[in-house]
């Protein structure tokens, strides 16, 4: 049955020098094995392999996925342990450090359901499902008038006048709210999310004093965050003065505008992994609102939830659609898995409210919308979940939208119709090689992107030369206009990913008299931040500016930020943790951001592993980071494979949430 041809500390070390796994990975697995005192090379490699799932961001090893022969598909194995499934899993809690759930004991490995846990988070999973759960069935307390379905009926129809669609999902969205101590609302760009949300935080303010708190997980989209709420409440406020509504106006000043970032609210404690906040220390609040839940990972959203106090209502927006976040799991993704309907004749999937009767029937009472399409046997937590599926954004810049739209579904011939209408805003830029076999081959593509960045930066670069001599420099509108425009790379490494596309712009940049990139530190250089500096006030993924500060007489140079709350922050660059130029940054980093004008850049020969961080999600958030202009430098065959290729995270959440009682 096991019969390896090379011992398993070998292979291991093999997989490491090819990069299938990490030297944590196989560290994690040998202390394993030597604290537990197992010699057999099937717990050894186990417990690599949980390591190494964990490390590409599943909560859990699903057994039924890994084939133990060859677990990383080499073209030829050296690993022959040979087990079906049942004496798989037989063989794994024979092993004292493997048991189930059912056993109570507090092994470091756990089994459940075929996946196999590492203890915490196992923990993590069950323990956010319940906390989910929970909320989802507890009814939301609203202030004494809007108990009364009619009063409330009433209100929702003045908030929101009747339009052409069928069905006013924003309507329904706030409705859900109403009802429910757990809100997810979640939709791609510009569905109106925050108009949503500023309207419910309206309703529910109405005669009731609550803490709400608004929280993003990073600083750049809590800014965000706080922007559009600001300006949804005036659109607000102008909608309720035009419809004569004065006596509903007054609770709009109660919505509150300025958010905070996840780490903030729970309370960072200095070289601390723990927070202020926790179960025995509840945060003190009513109502909770965090946006851009998609880039929430497990870990995270079980300390939030631990530090939820048990009367609190939570209310998470997002899209379900972007990439997942950075750290284990996909949270938002596993709580709207349910919603998804895969038809059994075309294949292709469609989202699909799931409502228990009772939540249908109460819903039409207060909107009027007859919901009995959408009623399910067994809902779970589909009563919490609306989706909304109406782009107010992309009507104007159709272009965007409809790309989006197309890569969304993977619809191919929908994603070449759409390149080929000739959008204004969007433009396409084929690597094209010349000089192919020379050492020197130039990419034109790769030349036509960097001549469009010299324009875009130009801009910001201009300013500050300008700025020097003229009428000192204003680095609020120069970190603005210098936002206005960004190259997302969809690697880290080679000539296409951020470090050869942060050179080669670097290069250009220079060449055109623009920056003087001689020191480390120059006008106009963009940085992003890697690391968290609590003391500093600076987080990963922070992007800055450098610049010379108007205060100092010689110009010294300094870092620029604009903070969560749209101050200036300045840092001596010698004091900056560590960071990296930011012409160019990865797609994951530029989630929960937006930009005038992207440009996305494709590698050309992926490798097999680059292919399998090229996702359908991966081009899609791309997408939708830009407002007005997408381009992308690509070629046409890794576009539609990337288009077409949907990952999986491993997590046992969605059927906790979805199957379980
Ligand atoms: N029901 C509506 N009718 C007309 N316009 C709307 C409606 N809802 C939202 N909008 C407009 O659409 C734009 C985007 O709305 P909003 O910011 O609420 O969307 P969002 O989903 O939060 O966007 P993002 O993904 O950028 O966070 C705003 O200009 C808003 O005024």
């Amino acid at each position: 049955m096991i019969a390896a041809t090379k011992s398993i500390n070998e292979l291991l070390r093999e997989w490491q020098q090819a990069r299938l796994m990490t030297s944590l990975d196989r560290h994690f697995a040998l202390e394993m094995s030597k604290l537990h005192g197992e010699s057999s090379p099937l717990f050894t490699l186990i417990c690599a392999l949980v390591s190494q799932y964990l490390s590409s961001q599943h909560t859990c090893l699903p057994l039924r996925q890994i084939d133990l022969s060859n677990p990383f598909k080499e073209q030829s194995s050296q690993c022959q342990i040979e087990l079906d499934l049942l004496s798989l899993e037989q063989a794994l809690l024979n092993f004292d450090a493997i048991s189930t759930p059912k056993n109570g004991a507090l092994t470091p490995l756990i089994l459940d359901k075929g996946n196999l846990y590492l203890q915490r988070y196992y923990h993590y999973e069950t323990e956010v499902a319940d906390s989910l759960k929970r909320l989802s069935f507890a009814e939301q307390h609203a202030a004494p008038q809007l108990t009364d379905i009619k009063a409330v009926n009433e209100l929702l129809g003045k908030l929101f006048p009747p339009t052409e669609l069928q069905y006013d999902w924003q309507k329904i969205a706030t409705a859900t709210a109403m009802t429910k101590k757990l809100a997810v609302i979640t939709g791609g760009p510009g569905t109106g999310k925050t108009t949503t949300v500023t309207k419910l935080l309206y309703l529910l303010c109405a005669g009731q004093d609550l803490t709400i708190r608004l929280v993003a997980p990073t600083g750049k989209a809590a800014a965000r965050l706080s922007e559009s709420i600001k300006a949804s409440k005036q659109r607000l406020a102008n909608e309720l003065a035009q419809a004569n509504i004065a006596d509903l106006d007054k609770n709009i000043a109660k919505v509150p505008e300025d958010a905070a970032t996840l780490h903030r609210l729970l309370g960072v404690i200095p070289n601390s992994h723990q927070f202020r906040h926790h179960k025995d220390n509840p945060l003190r609040l009513d109502l909770l609102v965090i946006d851009e839940a998609s880039m929430v990972d497990l870990p995270m959203m079980h300390k939030v939830l631990s530090a939820l106090p048990e009367h609190a209502s939570l209310i998470l927006l997002g899209d379900q659609d972007q990439l997942a976040s950075v750290e284990a799991g996909a949270v938002l993704a596993d709580i709207c898995a349910g919603l998804k309907q895969v038809s059994k004749t075309t294949g292709k999937s469609r989202w699909q409210m799931r409502y228990s009767q009772a939540q249908a029937e109460k819903l039409s009472q207060l909107t009027d919308s007859t919901l009995t399409a959408f009623t399910h046997p067994s809902p779970k937590i589909g009563d919490s979940l609306c989706m909304l599926m109406h782009s107010h954004r992309f009507q104007g810049d159709a272009g965007i939208g409809q790309l989006a739209l197309a890569v969304n579904q993977s619809n191919l011939p929908r994603v070449a119709e759409v390149w080929q209408h000739g959008y204004q805003e969007l433009r396409w830029i084929e690597h094209s090689l010349l000089n192919q076999q020379s050492n020197t081959s130039s990419n034109t593509g790769l030349e036509s992107l960097l001549a469009e960045s010299v324009d875009k930066y130009g801009l910001y670069l201009t300013a500050i030369k300008q700025a020097n001599t003229q009428t000192g420099l204003d680095a609020e509108a120069i970190i603005d206009s210098f936002n206005q425009y960004r190259i997302l790379c969809a690697m880290r490494a080679g000539e296409y990913g951020v470090e050869g596309i942060n050179q080669s712009v670097t290069s250009a940049l220079a060449a055109g008299g623009l920056i003087k990139p001689e020191q480390e530190f120059y006008a106009g250089r963009p940085i992003i931040i890697q690391s968290n500096d609590y003391n500093l006030g600076l987080f990963n993924g922070d992007i800055g500016l450098i610049l010379p500060d108007p205060q100092s007489q010689n110009g010294r140079l300094m870092a620029h930020f604009i903070q969560a709350d749209g101050s200036l922050l300045k840092v001596l660059p010698a004091r900056l943790p560590s960071h990296e130029t930011c012409y160019a940054m990865t797609v994951h980093k530029s989630q929960g951001s937006e930009f005038s004008h992207v440009s996305l850049v494709l590698p050309i020969r992926p490798s097999v592993a680059q292919q399998q961080l090229l996702s359908k999600e991966l081009v899609y958030t791309a997408i939708t980071r830009a407002k007005h202009h997408f381009s992308c430098l690509g070629s046409q065959r890794v576009f539609e494979q990337a288009c077409t290729r949907l990952p999986q995270r491993a997590s046992g959440l969605a059927q906790r949430l979805w199957r379980d009682a």
